[in-house]
């Protein structure tokens, strides 16, 4: 310990708790005090009580809901509530000092931030209590709080100081004017406080990492790469708009070396912010809302873009039972990159997501737990999904027997797993090219799939148009005698009976030399309407000439024919059809014949029709006639 900060604790300067805070404080340090009457010390102040039972059911998600101090404090335990109180208590009385250049509200914010987030890492990775990790991210920055109240005019200057300097650190500024830091400070207060070394060893490095020392799967470099995290997300959330985009990469870089994978930022993220809000507004400090992580990080600018078009962001899965080297190879893939990083630490978790997420490319351990790299491999070539992932197994050493075992086994490509940035890299341009190719198949296959599906429809267009009379809509000659046809076949199959009507138009050239041409298209096609609407829906009307119809009647014997035509006649007859600037009423004539056993062909048959016709223009038009036999009509 410095003399400042030994001077610093003599002088009573340093900020300390008070009231209920201070008393669980002083309570808990007894070696008799119970749970029970911690809790009746914490019920003696509301917001102490509210805001502790909130955090204890932050944390307990799976079991029922905490509705007393009690079981909360039961729940947390003696030193969690002790040092909760604490946090709180500092909290309420330090929002304001006498430290100009220090944002005392900006403080806090940051620092509840950093609470939250501590706390919502810690439900993933399991280093500690999450209510103790609240604290130490409420509490891992309070050396700063300490020397703006203990030197308010000098630290002032301090922070000007750095504000002019930003390239230098705080500390060193601090150390310049001061003779001590926050960190150094900070860590000698919470070691009073009882906060357990556990938590204050990595504080005092967490700001430069570089040279902790600590061995990378212990519990301290966990811890110090969530105080890392934590700080770098409020930084994040209290930058700017313009940083933030750059920040949110950097953070989700460095969010791989504790296996959160980059699509998984996003929602932690937004989660952590969600609660700062709120919480901000519970203790009353600033805490803004902010737009989706989602919309913040995706702010590229057009060169990225233009970059990621040439290099296409991959999906790759990190297959690796060691995590170590499996946060070393993520953080080396996210580097520079909008590569998607899943991580997997056995085979069996390897199989199952591969599955699911279909990553372009696998980086596997050779000796991956439960499933190794050789039978993973094998594994995912029986799907058809596997067959187009590029696989590439890492070993530690170079081992003939592997490496052939691995190309059996179907992998693309063998890595050492200590491979550099730059092996790495090399090793994906591989799997890039694939994808691109990949890629440009798909589109090729798209477009072609969409120019086949247009030429079907401008085909049944054609067809249709060449089928369709234009004036009226109905099917023309030709469409005509392909039903007939048709029509024909399916009569002679069933030996029911078949039968047609060609109707005429009577005195029509009368209308058009009066009218005009255009008058008579008009009625044309409002006598090819009435007799659409008006046949029986198993009879088709088609136009096969000028003023000239035929209708089909399969299934339907003369007798019924007849009737059935002459109620078509009777109902253009009985139309009243615009002329021009006057109305007009029309006629027409109808033949009608069945196909007999004598009769050899359609031709012959619309032919004994057309005669009908003939006859009925003969008996003085607007009539129905056939050949076949005498009737009635
Ligand atoms: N407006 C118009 N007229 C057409 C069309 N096709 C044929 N015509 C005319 O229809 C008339 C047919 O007349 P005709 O067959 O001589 O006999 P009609 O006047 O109908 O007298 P009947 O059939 O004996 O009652 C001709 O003047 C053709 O020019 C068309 O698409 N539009």
């Amino acid at each position: 310990m410095t003399p400042q900060v030994e001077q610093l604790k003599i002088s009573g300067q340093l900020p300390t708790p008070r009231g209920v805070a201070l008393a669980i404080l002083e309570l808990s340090r007894r070696d008799n005090t119970t749970l029970g009457e911690i809790a009746h010390v914490v019920q003696t102040d509301p917001a102490l009580s509210g805001r502790l039972i909130k955090l204890a059911n932050a944390v307990s998600c799976i079991t029922r809901p905490v509705v007393s101090v009690q079981e909360a404090v039961v729940r947390q335990g003696m030193a969690t509530v002790r040092h909760l109180a604490l946090g709180f208590s500092l909290l309420d009385q330090y929002r304001k000092g006498a430290c100009d250049a220090f944002d005392y509200q900006g403080y806090w914010s940051h620092s509840l931030l950093m609470a939250l987030t501590m706390q919502a890492l810690g439900q993933r990775i399991r280093v500690a209590a999450a209510d103790e990790l609240f604290v130490c991210g409420l509490l891992a920055q309070v050396g700063q709080l300490a020397l703006a109240t203990a030197y308010p005019d000098d630290y002032s200057a301090v922070l000007k100081a750095h504000h002019d300097a930003p390239d230098q650190p705080l500390v060193l500024h601090e150390r310049n004017r001061l003779e001590t830091d926050h960190g150094e400070l900070g860590i000698v207060m919470m070691g009073d406080w009882g906060i357990p070394r556990f938590f204050t060893d990595p504080l005092a490095h967490y700001e430069d990492p570089a040279h902790a020392g600590f061995p990378h799967d212990s519990r301290a470099n966990s811890l110090l790469l969530m105080l890392r995290l934590s700080h770098r997300l409020a930084d994040f959330a209290l930058a700017g708009t313009a940083a933030q985009p750059d920040l949110a990469r950097q953070w989700v870089e460095q969010a791989a070396a504790l296996d959160i994978a980059p699509e998984q930022a996003g929602a932690f993220i937004d989660e952590v912010l969600a609660s700062w809000h709120e919480w901000g507004g519970l203790l009353k400090i600033p805490a803004a809302a902010l737009p989706p992580f989602a919309e913040i990080y995706h702010g590229h600018n057009d060169a990225e873009d233009a970059e990621a078009e040439s290099e296409p962001p991959l999906r790759i899965m990190v297959a690796d039972g060691n995590a170590f080297t499996r946060r070393k190879t993520m953080a080396l893939l996210v580097e520079d990159s909008s590569h998607t990083v899943y991580p997997a630490d056995n085979g069996n978790t390897a199989l199952a997501l591969a599955m699911e997420v279909l990553p372009h490319v696998i980086l596997a351990r050779y000796d991956l737990p439960l499933l190794d790299g050789q039978e993973l491999c094998q594994a995912l070539r029986a799907t058809d999904e596997g067959r187009r992932m590029h696989i590439v197994l890492m070993t530690d050493e170079h081992n003939e027997d592997q490496l052939s075992r691995a190309y059996e086994a179907g992998a693309d490509g063998y890595a050492p797993t200590t491979l550099s940035a730059k092996g790495l890299r090399t090793r994906l341009r591989a799997a890039q090219r694939t994808v691109q190719l990949q890629a440009a198949w798909e589109k090729d296959r798209t477009q072609l799939r969409q120019i086949a599906a247009e030429l079907a429809v401008a085909n049944r267009r054609l067809a249709n148009a060449a089928l369709t009379d234009l004036l009226t809509g109905l099917p023309n000659r030709r469409s005509a005698m392909d039903q007939l046809e048709q029509a024909w076949s399916a009569a002679t199959r069933s030996g029911l009976p078949l039968s047609v009507m060609v109707i005429d138009i009577d005195h029509f050239k009368t209308i058009n030399d009066t009218y005009g041409h255009a008058a008579g298209d008009a009625v044309l096609r409002e006598a090819a309407e009435a007799l659409r609407t008006s046949a029986r829906r198993e009879d088709s009307v088609c136009r096969i000439g000028g003023e000239e119809f035929l209708v089909i009647c399969p299934n339907t014997d003369l007798d019924a024919a007849m009737y059935s035509a002459e109620r078509l006649r009777a109902t253009l007859s009985s139309r009243t059809i615009a002329v021009g600037e006057t109305t007009k009423k029309i006629t027409a004539s109808i033949g009608v014949a069945m196909r007999e056993p004598g009769t050899a062909d359609i031709d012959a048959l619309v032919s004994a029709a057309d005669k009908a016709l003939y006859a009925a223009k003969q008996g003085g038009r607007n009539r129905t006639r056939t050949l076949q036999r005498s009737h009635p009509l």
